[in-house]
């Protein structure tokens, strides 16, 4: 057993603050592998108990040896996996859940071969949503964001990145990023929020104009308000270009926030060099990366996160995860939610990792918890369950953490724990 058990005595009544201990744990999932040799990407233990005080773990061992030291009917959260799998909290480091409106009428565009970039060209698409939040009330933001973070945690995510860009002015950009803010304080899921007021072209606009009022005048006040950490760019063909992509992120980082790039989405554009260049945290999408950005991203240490839900939901190839694996990249997977790409599941994600991008259900289990951490900067042991690591936890309702990804039905997920508390039962 490992952690602060120095003596045989019971700890849990000296524990200072309330203590979670999981026990009976068939197969725990603690984070990944730590050893190169290993055939598998996970360090997992077997019959297995963790302790947690004050939202920390704090000893991970055998579940004799822990519960001996840390009785479960001291502690204030006992939970009895009884031989079911434990994970840690996924972990969604890609999504645009903060938004108003109806884009249902769109998806059967889609499905009769209308393109996305065409919905977006005639002023619909991320425009329309535009409107439509522009139109809602603050609180009405702050409900619908609520909600879509309460389906995620019943689905096991307990950190969820989430972007602004449906404001595309100030104001609005402002108010996103306020309701994102309130929603990290009025419930569980831990949130880290990233500006994004180069999502799209405003209608009236040309992109040149409207890259100097992002720049001039939109980040200014963002850093001002200091809840965003990131900043991001929809470097696309049709959207922003390389070069007002950069001017924007460069912008971004004398702010203080660090880029993330949306990047080869539709064709190849240079997003992901680019990405390399500013050491960007990381680069999204990538459905159209070649070689050559797959080298640079991983030479500079960025994150690849890949969206299998937005190509499944548009119907295009998938990303090549293989390459990015193969290269040593850690892989990370995100929902990419938003009015395109109606997911709330890191769950259906990883099936679409393993069925569709030829991941092992370990290797999306990994891209869906610590990797995914990375993608945020996170280096605080999210995403993994060692001792010093955030207390997040998903009990399954299975033997093994495979069932995550073999499943596509309704859940896997029986218990979630944030911070040492139960949040879902
Ligand atoms: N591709 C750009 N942005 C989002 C889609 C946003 C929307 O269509 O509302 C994405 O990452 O998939
Ligand atoms: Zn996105």
């Amino acid at each position: 057993m490992s952690g602060p058990a120095e003596d045989a005595d019971s700890r849990t009544d000296s524990a200072n603050g309330d203590t979670c201990v999981v026990y009976g744990i068939d197969e725990l999932v603690v984070g990944p592998s730590r050893n190169e040799s290993d055939d598998t990407p996970l360090e997992i233990r077997e019959d297995a108990a963790l302790v947690a005080v004050d939202g920390e773990v704090i000893a991970v061992g055998s579940s004799e040896d822990v519960t001996r030291e840390y009785p479960p009917e001291n502690a204030e959260t006992a939970i009895d996996a009884d031989g079911r799998a434990v994970v840690p909290g996924f972990v969604d480091p890609h999504t645009h859940a903060v938004f108003a409106g109806d884009r249902s009428d769109e998806f059967e565009a889609k499905l009769r071969g209308k393109e996305y970039q065409e919905i977006l060209a005639e002023g619909g698409g991320i425009l329309r949503t535009v409107r439509a939040v522009r139109e809602a009330s603050d609180d009405q933001l702050v409900a619908n964001l609520t909600g879509h973070l309460e389906t995620m945690l019943a689905h096991g995510t307990t950190t969820v990145e989430v972007k602004s860009g449906y404001g595309l002015d100030t104001e609005t950009e402002l108010r996103q990023l306020e309701a994102i803010d309130r929603a990290d304080a009025a419930q569980p899921v831990d949130l880290v929020a990233t500006f994004m007021g180069a999502h799209a072209v405003p209608n009236d606009r040309e992109a040149e104009g409207y890259v100097d009022e992002v720049v001039e005048e939109q980040l200014p006040a963002i850093a001002n308000q200091g809840i965003a950490t990131f900043c991001d760019v929809f470097c696309e063909e049709g959207v922003f270009d390389v070069a007002q992509s950069r001017r924007v992120l460069e912008a971004g980082l004398e702010h203080g926030l660090t880029p993330k790039v949306h990047a080869e989405e539709f064709v190849r554009l240079g997003g992901a060099e680019l990405a390399a260049e500013l050491g960007a945290a990381s680069a999204d999408h990538l459905l159209h990366a070649n070689e050559d950005d797959v080298e640079a991203l991983v030479e500079n240490g960025v994150v690849p996160v890949l969206l299998p839900g937005t190509a499944f939901g548009l119907g295009e190839a998938y990303a090549d995860a293989r390459a990015f694996l193969e290269a040593g990249a850690p892989v990370a997977l995100a929902t990419d939610f938003n009015p395109n790409c109606h997911s709330r599941s890191m769950e259906f994600t990883q099936t679409l990792g393993a069925v569709e991008m030829g991941m092992t259900p370990a290797e999306a289990l990994l891209a869906s918890t610590h990797s995914a951490a990375l993608a945020l900067d996170l280096e605080d042991g999210t995403g993994t369950l060692r001792e010093g690591a955030p207390a997040d936890a998903v009990v399954l309702e299975a033997p093994s953490f495979a069932h995550l990804a073999y499943r596509f039905d309704t859940t896997a997920v029986d218990v979630v724990v944030k911070a040492g508390e139960v949040v879902v039962e």
